[in-house]
């Protein structure tokens, strides 16, 4: 535009010729020049202008534009592009323009003329000016809107960019929040899964959605304030101002949820109320949906109980290995129990080892061990006994002790007055109502003397049958006083009760009993006890001696001070307040009250109702009974009382023990009973004495047995049997009792009297219809007594009975082997000599050879010249044979001898 404004100033000739070509490099030749050319703004080019010549037209042959090309000062501009060269004149066609002036000079200087431009040459001119004009302006155009276009782009990319860079972090932000949240949620979530395992059912169940529910809503407003971009729930319809375009493109990740704290929109829909779900899920908890409240523990359970189920089902069954214990016996679906395994898995594999049981089978412990080894688990071998372990290991602390009366034995030799003297301090006559005059129940009593103390007195007889239960007796006893009659001194049982009373290591204080008798005389006494060791005050000892007369009631106070003093000294104590335990003294069956056991209790207080275990029998306490026949409501250590309610007799000397439970007690009493049970079978499998004595007894093929059950009234009576009779064995013939038991005799006594081969003694019982009908089908016999003398009698002429005779040897002669004969079908005989006494045909003979006995037997025969002869003398020849053998040589002698039978003894 400028240029064609320069163009047309009238005063300024146009005299070069431009181009619009951008990067036009000027022209080298030697005809070109260069020439600046202006623009607006200021803006200049050089640019290269080549001269050409003058075009010659057709018709113009002389024209001075083509004749003079160097004469022309100025020259166009080199068109690169169409390499035309213009030559502008000064006015144009019509304003005839004066030349420049340097071309003026130019012209003047060399003379050369510019012609005049024609009028189509112009014109041409002219139209290629104006299509050089227009293409740099449509050039120029293009680039502007080329700048403009790239310029958009950019802006557009810049934006685009900075757009990408928000929505990552926006979307990073939404990340962590709900990360922050789902954590959060899930601790929470855990926290109320592992309170409704332990909570009771009724635990409150606001309470668990307070837990959940305070921590959601600050978290659903967290992430909404730290992250704009993040998705917001809405209700369907709500407004979405503020959603950003990313918001608005991600995919929904879950239904949105009602929040009711939410502002609802107006018009907005209203969900209807979905079925409530009991899922707690991380949008819950986030939402801060409470709906706990309603849900009730037991729907909680369920579904807890149901997620544990779907667990299991998913998981593959690990196999639990446990430790099983084992005990001395076990049923095989006990077995299976203990190792959580079927119980037709254990018979299988019982099966593989060869062992055909039923579930309800009992298996030894070897069997079940080698069971619970096969099938992988860790087999634990215990003794049943250890149900009884915690019977007696607990101990009462000092605290707990309280002084209790002293427990007294009576012991002495038989009639020397025991039973007199506790009579005389109980003032009660026992005496007269004992069958055949002795003693044969252990009675229990306690004295309360006119100071309010108490003394416990235990009446155990003096017979010697019966110091089995007397060395028991010394066992729950505190003090033993033995009575020694001062008119007999001291005597065997005397000495026994000493020897039971120093190895329990129990004090004894000496009676000496009947001193109103004329024959009286106490020294004695106190000197013969020196020989036992026991070194009395008078003689400069520490056992007390008192001096009294149980039928005249000389000096009981006495008496009963010494023992007072003696308990003291002992400082006997107890704990009353606990479970009561002790021993059985005395047990029976009472045709009116069933078993009936007097127990001396020694810890704890007994009381009606308590579950007990006593041997190998339990019960509840139905009733107790003190010595004086009243019933009481309980008994204190040291209190002798009467218990009914057992369930069975126990056996005397057993320690009973108050249980917690029935079942407990149940437990200890079954074990017990199987195993005293086996102990009575391997009694009566031949298990008595030591292994050596047995060893011995086999191999001399000596010993006898007599097998022996006792059934007695009283437990008493049936112990006292069983030591009387035990004390009957010899060296040659022996007793074995292999059952001694309280009651009548039944038809379970007959099967285990037929299995032993054995006798039954009834002392004081008979045997029922119907095992008197099966003893005498099965020829058992049954013996009944009421006096244990006569028992011992009896029994000793059995015994003599069962001794095979002894045989006698009598030594006969000798004969030498002169030589041996060979007699088809009679064999080898041998030619003797009598060396020595005289042989004779049917007498035993031993072959020596080299005086060592090589065979032993008898004659088959004996002969002197062919003939049979019945005896042959010494120093006389004769052929001798034996019996069923032939191996005789020459040198061998033969010794004859008699046998003869002698009637046994015990
Ligand atoms: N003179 C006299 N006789 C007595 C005295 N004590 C006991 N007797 C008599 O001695 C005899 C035996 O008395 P028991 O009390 O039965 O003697 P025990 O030691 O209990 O006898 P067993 O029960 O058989 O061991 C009876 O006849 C009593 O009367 C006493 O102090 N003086």
């Amino acid at each position: 535009m400028t240029e064609q404004k320069e163009q047309t100033k009238p005063t300024k000739p146009l005299t070069l010729s431009t181009t619009t070509r951008a990067g036009a490099a000027p022209a080298k030749s030697a005809g070109d020049t260069q020439v600046r050319q202006k623009f607006s703004h200021g803006r200049t080019r050089v640019v290269a202008v080549e001269v050409k010549k003058p075009v010659k037209r057709p018709g113009a042959p002389n024209a001075p534009a083509a004749a003079a090309p160097a004469a022309a000062p100025a020259a166009a501009p080199a068109a690169p592009g169409g390499g035309r060269t213009l030559k502008l004149g000064g006015g144009g066609a019509t304003t005839a323009r004066p030349m420049p002036s340097r071309s003026s000079n130019d012209a003047r200087s060399g003379g050369a003329v510019l012609r005049t431009l024609t009028e189509e040459e112009k014109e041409s001119r002219a139209r290629a000016l104006v299509d050089a004009n227009r293409d740099a302006e449509q050039a120029r155009q293009r680039a502007a809107q080329e700048a403009a276009r790239r310029a958009i782009e950019d802006e557009a990319r810049r934006k685009a960019e900075e757009e990408h860079k928000k929505r990552l972090a926006a979307e990073e932000a939404r990340k962590k929040a709900e990360e922050e949240v789902k954590r959060k949620a899930d601790a929470l979530v855990q926290k109320r899964l592992d309170q409704a395992a332990t909570a009771s059912p009724q635990a409150p169940i606001a309470r668990q959605a307070e837990e959940i529910n305070p921590g959601a809503a600050p978290q659903a407003a967290a992430p909404a304030a730290s992250a704009p971009a993040a998705p917001v729930r809405r209700p369907p319809g709500a407004p979405t101002g503020g959603q950003s375009a990313d918001a608005l493109r991600r995919p929904p990740m879950r239904p949105a949820i009602v929040n009711k704290r939410l502002p609802q929109p107006p018009g907005a829909r209203r969900e209807a109320p979905k079925r409530r779900s009991d899922k707690v899920d991380v949008g819950r908890a986030v939402e801060g949906e409470n709906d706990f409240r309603s849900r009730s523990a037991a729907q909680m359970r369920r579904r807890l109980e149901r997620d544990r189920r779907r667990e299991h089902a998913s998981e593959p069954q690990q196999k639990v290995y446990r430790e099983v214990t084992i005990p001395e016996t076990i049923t095989v679906q006990e077995l299976a129990q203990r190792m959580s395994e079927r119980s037709a898995d254990v018979v299988k594999t019982l099966m593989r080892m060869g062992v055909m049981a039923t579930i309800n089978q009992a298996i030894d412990p070897d069997t079940a061990e080698l069971v619970v080894t096969e099938m992988g688990h860790r087999p634990k071998r215990v003794a049943e006994g250890d149900v009884e372990t915690a019977l007696t290991e607990s101990v009462d602390a000092p605290e707990t002790m309280l002084p209790r009366p002293p427990v007294v034995t009576i012991m002495g030799h038989v009639d020397h007055g025991k039973t007199s003297l506790l009579d005389a301090l109980r003032a009660t006559d026992v005496a007269a109502h004992e069958a055949g005059g002795i003693t044969q129940h252990i009675g229990a009593y306690q004295v309360t003397l006119p100071s309010g103390q108490k003394i416990t007195f235990l009446d155990t007889p003096g017979h010697e049958a019966f110091t089995a239960m007397r060395a028991r007796g010394a066992k729950v006893t505190d003090i033993v006083v033995l009575v020694v009659a001062a008119d007999d001194g001291v005597m065997p049982q005397t000495k026994e009760a000493i020897a039971h009373s120093k190895a329990a290591g129990v004090p004894i204080i000496i009676a000496i009993n009947k001193m109103d008798k004329a024959g009286a005389d106490p020294n004695r006494v106190r000197t013969e006890l020196l020989q036992d060791e026991i070194q009395v005050e008078q003689l400069g000892g520490d056992v007390q001696s008192i001096e009294v007369s149980a039928t005249k009631k000389m000096n009981l106070d006495k008496l009963e001070e010494a023992i007072l003093l003696q308990s003291e000294v002992l400082e006997l104590k107890a704990n009353p307040d606990r479970a009561a335990d002790g021993v059985v003294v005395e047990a029976q069956l009472d045709p009116g009250r069933g078993s009936v056991a007097t127990v001396l209790v020694q810890r704890g207080t007994l009381k009606v109702g308590d579950v007990l275990v006593a041997g190998a029998v339990w019960g509840r306490v139905r009733r107790l009974v003190d010595d004086r026949g009243n019933a009481v409501d309980s008994a204190g250590p040291a209190f002798p009382v009467e218990i009914l309610g057992l369930d069975g007799t126990p056996q005397a000397g057993d320690e009973f023990h108050v249980m917690e439970s029935e079942a407990r007690a149940r437990e200890v009493a079954d074990f017990r009973a199987r195993r005293d049970r086996q102990a009575q079978l391997a009694r009566a499998a031949g298990g008595r004495g030591t292994l050596e004595e047995m060893i011995k007894g086999i191999r001399e093929g000596t010993a006898k047995e007599l097998p022996v059950l006792i059934k007695a009234d009283v437990q008493g009576s049936a112990e006292a049997l069983a030591g009387a009779l035990t004390r009957l064995s010899t060296e040659k013939v022996a007793t074995r009792v292999i059952y001694s038991g309280v009651g009548g005799i039944s038809e379970a006594d007959i099967t285990l009297a037929k299995a032993s081969g054995a006798l039954i003694i009834g002392f004081n019982v008979r045997a029922n219809p119907q095992a008197r009908e099966i003893a005498k089908r099965d020829k058992i016999d049954i013996r009944y007594y009421s006096i244990i003398y006569k028992v011992t009698e009896d029994i000793q002429q059995l015994m003599v009975g069962l001794l095979d005779p002894t045989y006698k040897e009598t030594f006969l002669g000798n004969a030498q082997i002169r030589e041996v004969f060979r007699i088809t079908k009679v064999g080898n005989v041998a030619g003797c000599m009598v060396t020595e006494g005289n042989v004779k045909r049917g007498a035993k003979v031993r072959l020596l050879r080299d005086n060592v006995v090589i065979h032993e037997g008898t004659l088959k025969t004996l002969r002197r010249f062919k003939e049979e002869v019945r005896e042959v003398q010494h120093g006389f020849e004769c052929g001798m044979a034996f019996e069923n053998y032939d191996d005789i040589k020459v040198g061998d002698v033969i010794e004859c001898f008699d046998v003869e039978a002698v009637q046994p003894t015990l």
